[in-house]
């Protein structure tokens, strides 16, 4: 790593500002509505306490006495959780013209790219090929920069389409430098770009024939001759026998383009490109993302090394060519460098409409929470558009733990071309699938196993070791990916991040005691997130308790008259209140917001319950982890209702199902009130707040009811659904009502 300690103390000669860091005018607002907060909580609390310890005669008090602790101690929890981020929020700017003011170009370190991909059906290769050739186009040293393409989906779909990709690139990146173009990703560019000339015409032709062929590929699904042009190809592709598949197969790499040897059409260098499908075979575990990021890690090493390591996901192309400069006016500022592993950019997505109907822009995990982190030890690693130095994925800032071979270490310089036999046949050998036995990889060093979301538990560690990262949020963003553009989709995500996370909780580096241990304030940042799943206790009763409640004209609340109403709304009005403005003060909208909550509750009422429940039946051995990918296509009639902002069901789905039970039970709940207060009879004090709570949650299952009465297009709620949930509704009133409130 001498290149990058060279680089950085020939910037820091120069006094100029490279970043900077502010405060949040926010902060003492946010202590002072702590300490009030505080009292507010423990008053409600002592008040259930002694609620449950004096006065629970019946079986029906002390059920709904219980009920309301747990649910609200849960509740308080997380709040003190999220105080670990509203104590300290900062925000960064960095300045990357000063950059260029203060360095030779040809003093930037290295900067290996890697993307990971793992189905050419769920995530189609044409989106692989603008990923690679945006970050190919950055503006940054071509010969400095190698893409790695890890492809666990072993396919030779994914290959054509990236060879086809390098001979692109001999004509898109001299077009995007000579043109200044923002948009390096062909698709983006040809989409968004209206100005035409001859040179636009006949590279936009060239990429339509790349898509059409690409396309074709991807529809036969095999690579015909008229295909192939080169004995290169032919001998690539044979690889492909008919033994491969994609979880059993040898390891392929095939260097697409090598720098310092490929021009481009300009006689200017070309990055290297390189293809990594990793050994796999099933008796061995391939710790999904996490164990091909580490195969990524290795097999570059050998090959180029760099510094500086970029991670994306497949979709995550890049929509700034400065972007990599950004990150370096982190990693070269000599007060920051020692201690940092990575600087994390946002997730954003592009298509999102303009409620974000699926809060898919998940705004507090990506934009809003890692302010408050950033004051602290940084933000957590999300998964992709992440500047890692590749040292810190060898120990703690101050003890290197080397690997078992030297020429894996980040100091390890590279001296043969990346074609020669030797690097080939060492890289083919790191990415074996027994490669890691008996090794501290995925334990001690690289990305960390053990986690579906191993982003979480790497970035966790890493800053549990003494690691910082930096947060670097550009007014245009930086990188935008796919997100999950129906409902389902997005459930049996956060299901998976659920399970992910629950792995970690119950671990031994729980963040709740190991992360505090090690960290304190950043251990609770990330407490907070591992017990997201417990979201699902409060949200559930507070659907169902207080509804089954008022059916059976039972006061559960405190009435208007008492002091303790005015806690209740405090206590929630407050809490809403505060998420709403940190929204909007972030840039975003009240519909954007008031999304934002209802996807919180659907979660809180599906994937966060189904998360618990699969990861209990795994830890029981009787089912298995598994990762299940989120797909990145795009079906006509689905896109335009989701441009409509209509909610997409679709499939029957038992995730469906305790959302669909919430809307019917609150319906009625909120109609019985409605009609004993026409007709005047019933404690109207008394059930006032029952009232509001259904009320509230009716507002918030709109889509549920247009979805079950209103629709008739494919994406409605499906009738199995339906029947189901009502009648699981009905059973669960009938036994409430017989059993409790009789
Ligand atoms: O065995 C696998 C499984 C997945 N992936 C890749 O992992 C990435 C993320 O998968 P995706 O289905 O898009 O998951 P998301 O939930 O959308 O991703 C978020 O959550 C993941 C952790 O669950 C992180 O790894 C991602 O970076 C983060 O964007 C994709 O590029 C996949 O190709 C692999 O390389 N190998
Ligand atoms: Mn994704």
């Amino acid at each position: 790593m001498g290149g990058l300690r060279e680089f950085t103390t020939s910037t820091a000669a120069a006094a100029t500002t490279l970043n900077t860091v502010e405060p949040l005018r926010r902060t003492t607002l946010n202590r002072v509505f702590a300490a009030v907060y505080t009292c507010a909580i423990s008053a409600l609390l002592y008040h259930h306490a002694q609620a449950l310890l004096l006065h629970n005669k019946t079986l029906l008090s002390f059920t709904i006495s219980l009920s309301l602790l747990v649910a609200d101690t849960v509740l308080a929890f997380m709040w003190i959780t999220t105080q670990s981020f509203r104590m300290r929020p900062v925000h960064r700017r960095e300045y990357p013209e000063n950059l260029k003011k203060v360095t030779k170009r040809d003093e930037f370190p290295g900067l290996d790219v890697f993307i990971c991909t793992a189905d050419p059906y769920k995530e189609p290769p044409m989106g692989v090929v603008n990923t690679a050739l945006s970050v190919m186009a950055y503006d940054y040293p071509t010969e400095k920069v190698s893409v790695y393409v890890s492809d666990d989906g072993g396919s030779i779909l994914t290959l054509f389409a990236l060879m086809e990709a390098a001979k692109f690139a001999n004509h898109w990146l001299p077009f995007c430098r000579k043109n200044d173009v923002m948009e390096r990703n062909p698709d983006a560019y040809f989409t968004s770009n209206q100005s035409w000339s001859y040179e636009t015409e006949n590279i936009k032709m060239m990429y339509e024939s790349l898509k059409v062929r690409v396309g074709h590929v991807v529809e036969t699904g095999k690579v015909s001759d008229e295909y192939i042009t080169s004995d290169q190809e032919h001998e690539a592709f044979d690889k492909w026998t008919d033994r491969f598949t994609r979880q059993d197969h040898p390891t392929v790499i095939q260097v697409l383009l090598e720098s310092r040897k490929d021009k481009d059409i300009t006689g200017n260098y070309l990055p290297n490109l390189v293809y990594v499908s990793r050994e796999k075979s099933k008796t061995s575990h391939h710790y999904f993302k996490a164990g091909a990021l580490n195969a990524l890690l290795r097999v570059s090493a050998t090959m180029s090394n760099a510094p500086i390591v970029l991670t994306l996901d497949c979709d995550a192309y890049s929509n700034d060519p400065e972007t990599p400069l950004r990150a370096l006016c982190y990693i070269s500022d000599p007060n920051i460098l020692p201690n940092l592993a990575f600087v994390q950019f946002p997730q954003r997505f592009r298509g999102i409409n303009k409620n974000d109907i699926y809060a898919s822009e998940n705004k507090c995990l990506y934009e809003i929470n890692p302010l408050g982190h950033d004051g602290l030890r940084g933000p957590h690693y999300v998964g992709t558009g992440t500047f890692f130095r590749r040292r810190a994925f060898f120990g703690n800032p101050s003890t290197f733990i080397a690997s078992e071979i030297v020429e894996l270490s980040p100091d390890h310089a590279v001296e043969e071309p990346i074609k020669s036999q030797s690097i080939l046949s060492l890289a083919h050998r790191v990415a074996g699938c027994n490669y890691e036995n008996q090794t501290n990889w995925g334990s001690k060093i690289g990305f960390r196993y053990g986690s579906l979301s191993e982003d979480y538990f790497t970035g966790f560690r890493q800053h549990c070791e003494g690691w910082r990262s930096v947060f670097c949020n550009p007014e245009r963003p930086a990188f935008y990916g796919d997100a999950p553009n129906n409902l389902l989709d997005l459930l049996h995500q956060n299901k998976r991040w659920a399970i992910g996370l629950l792995q970690v909780t119950f671990s031994k580096y729980s963040p709740v005691i190991f992360g505090i241990h090690s960290m304190g304030l950043m251990g609770l940042t990330y407490s907070h997130s591992a017990f997201w799943t417990s979201f699902s206790i409060p949200i559930t009763v507070y659907a169902f308790l207080p509804q089954l409640a008022l059916l059976n004209g039972v006061t559960i609340f405190p009435k208007v008259s008492e002091p303790l109403f005015f806690l209740y709304c405090f206590l929630f009005l407050g809490a809403y209140g505060q998420d709403f403005l940190e929204f909007v003060l972030e840039g975003g909208t009240f519909g954007k917001w008031w999304n934002d909550q209802r996807i919180w509750m659907i979660k809180g009422l599906s994937s966060y319950i189904f998360g618990l429940t699969e990861y209990l039946l795994m830890s029981l051995g009787i089912s298995a982890f598994g990762f299940n990918v989120t797909s990145k296509v795009v079906g006509d009639e689905l896109s335009k209702r989701y441009d409509q902002e209509i909610f997409e069901f679709g499939a029957p789905s038992p995730m469906f199902v305790p959302m669909t039970m919430a809307a019917i039970l609150n319906f009625f709940s909120f109609s019985w009130g409605f009609s004993h207060i026409i007709r005047g009879v019933g404690d109207l004090q008394g059930l006032l707040l029952q009232m509001l709570l259904s009320g509230f949650v009716m507002v918030n299952c709109w889509p549920i009811y247009e979805a079950i009465v209103l629709r008739s297009d494919k994406g409605k709620l499906p009738a199995k659904v339906t029947i189901i949930a009502t009648f699981l509704a009905w059973a669960l009133y009938y036994i409430a009502t017989s059993l409790i409130f009789k």
